[in-house]
């Protein structure tokens, strides 16, 4: 299988050079014809979506999707807010266990794991929950777990220039465990390091220690 890109673009408005990624079809499709089509699904499926349990079924799928796609039309200066400081630290920080729900782009079923990030800085910090916001800006779109690695390392790297960032995804994929190989108990682990933690075996090592620590703490 390829993954072509050739039917996406940049959306526009969007600043720190990093894309974010919407298809050419989308402001061209009505929530009227959204709704249609799920309707058409249903009945696709063998369902009357006329019948009581059904009749609202069709909006709120549209509107649970756009919900779980809503990172397409957030920006990192929108959900950043202003919070990268001038500090300077220059030991690692580390926000692990990250929950995120995203949605794999193949069946457009959940993807539920969690993101450990980290950076070392260089002159610049940023507010913690921001890198958690990050990692759902880009939950929040047809992924695949590695793209979703990557997409929250470069942000990091674009916007703070830290000596380094490394990320790492735990996820399970619901269209391996509810269909098609259907393993239930299997996890796919991902990782992106950029700079210091790619090129020093020492700091790669601590971050992969600290993020199998478990901690005193379960809040
Ligand atoms: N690399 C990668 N693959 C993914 C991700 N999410 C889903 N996939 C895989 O994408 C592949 C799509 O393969 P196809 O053979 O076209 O689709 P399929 O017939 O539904 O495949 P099966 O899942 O094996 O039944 C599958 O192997 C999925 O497991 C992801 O985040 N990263
Ligand atoms: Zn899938």
């Amino acid at each position: 299988m390829t993954f072509t890109q050739s039917s996406i673009k940049k959306t526009v408005g969007e600043k720190n050079q990093l894309p974010s990624l919407v298809t050419e079809a989308q402001p061209q499709v009505s929530e009227a014809e959204m709704i249609e089509a799920v309707k058409t699904l249903l009945i696709g499926l063998g369902e009357n979506p006329d019948r009581e349990g059904l009749k609202d079924t069709p909006k709120r799928v549209v509107k649970a999707l756009k919900f779980l796609t809503s990172g397409y039309h957030q920006s990192l200066d929108e959900l950043l807010n202003g919070a990268v400081f001038h500090e300077n630290a220059d030991e690692m920080v580390l926000v692990r266990d990250i929950d995120l729900f995203s949605s794999c782009e193949h069946h457009i079923l959940p993807i539920l794991g969690r993101a450990h990030v980290a950076y070392i800085p260089n002159g610049k910090v940023i507010g913690l929950s921001k890198i958690a916001r990050i990692c759902e800006m880009y939950a929040r779109r047809l992924q695949v777990q590695e793209r979703l690695t990557a997409q929250i390392a470069d942000a990091l790297q674009g916007l703070l220039k830290p000596q380094g960032v490394a990320v790492v995804v735990e996820a399970s994929h619901m269209c391996m465990v509810m269909r098609g190989v259907q393993k239930p108990g299997s996890w796919t682990s991902t990782s992106a390091l950029r700079g210091v933690f790619a090129d020093d075996a020492k700091t790669r090592q601590e971050f992969m220690n600290l993020i199998q620590h478990r901690p005193r703490f379960n809040n």
